[in-house]
């Protein structure tokens, strides 16, 4: 997969013709998913390449000056996510408050016009443009008289509620990770590294500042390592960051571990990790 980073001041030309599908995309959960294969099937079916356009850093960041906005994955994952759903090109769009004043005509002519695009695929409820007042609507507009076309997709839900990746937030922050593989089509998984190694199977872990962590409590989780995964119980403390026990040591890993949240402990409830046996085996 190509990655293309877009600066309002240089943006290249792009030779072949390509579906793009446009969107944040954060936790790229189902309804994005349902959105990213049909732009995939299109470009198959017409025989040209499958890009993606996102933004980076969020608009909230950016226009309402929220620091503390977190994200359901870091750019990183989001690229590695992108490239296993086969997109050939993602372009990785500059939001700052120059590319958020553009007016949504000059969006399309220098977003989409101008750099090849042959279809166009956003959700029913996708925006652009200042103060966000392009709609799908002016953008079925705008294409009417273009070589290029629009497809919006419907709402795809979950126990009768759109999918959203705020909505995935509001799970997370709440500990309530039941739903979640409905949603986001599996468990909701961060990058963790070592800080202190307490005991040969307990940590001291930190994440990504900028990442959504549940409430405090103690969760189940599943850690991806080297040589396989390894149960473990995830202690996040209101201000203290976080401790893990495993129950064998997690090995080496210079660019630290995949850690997925399975759920809350019904077994650790009301107590401590540090004996993790005695909670695991009774
Ligand atoms: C050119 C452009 C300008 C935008 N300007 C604004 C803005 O002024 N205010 C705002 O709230 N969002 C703005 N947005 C953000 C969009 O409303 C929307 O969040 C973004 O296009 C991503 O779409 P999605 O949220 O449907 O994934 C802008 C987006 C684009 C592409
Ligand atoms: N449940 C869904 N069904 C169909 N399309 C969706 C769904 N959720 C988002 N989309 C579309 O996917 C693209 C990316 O949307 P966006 O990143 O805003 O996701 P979101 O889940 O709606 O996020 P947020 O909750 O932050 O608004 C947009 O074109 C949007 O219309």
């Amino acid at each position: 997969m190509e990655v293309i980073h877009l600066d309002h001041s240089a943006i290249p030309t792009i030779k072949e013709e390509h579906v793009m599908a446009i969107g944040f995309f954060d936790g790229v959960h189902l309804g994005h998913q349902k959105l990213l294969d049909e732009a995939r099937d299109l470009a198959e079916r017409k025989g040209c390449k499958f890009s993606v356009m996102t933004f980076s850093p969020h608009p909230s960041e950016v226009i309402r000056k929220d620091s503390d906005f977190q994200y359901l994955m870091t750019l990183p994952q989001k690229v590695a996510k992108m490239e296993r759903l086969g997109v050939d090109t993602l372009f990785i769009t500059k939001f700052d408050l120059n590319f958020a004043s553009l007016q949504p005509t000059e969006f399309v002519q220098q977003y989409i016009r101008d750099i090849n695009v042959c279809h166009v695929v956003v959700g029913f409820d996708f925006t652009f443009g200042f103060k966000a007042q392009g709609n799908t609507e002016l953008l079925k507009r705008e294409c009417s008289n273009e070589p290029w076309g629009v497809s919006i997709i419907p709402k795809k839900k979950c126990d009768e509620e759109k999918i959203s990746s705020t909505r995935l937030r509001s799970m997370v922050k709440a500990g309530d990770f039941s739903s979640i593989p409905e949603c986001l089509g599996e468990y909701y998984s961060i990058r963790v590294k070592i800080g202190v190694q307490k005991t040969s199977c307990h940590y001291t872990v930190h994440t990504d500042p900028k990442i959504t962590l549940p409430a405090s409590g103690i969760y189940d989780v599943e850690v991806r390592t080297p040589q396989g995964m390894r149960y473990g119980l995830l202690q996040v403390h209101e201000e203290k960051g976080f401790e893990l026990s495993v129950l064998s040591p997690l090995g080496y890993s210079k660019d630290g571990y995949e850690m997925m949240f399975i759920g809350r402990s019904r077994k650790a409830k009301g107590k401590t990790i540090e004996r993790m046996e005695e909670i695991v085996y009774g």
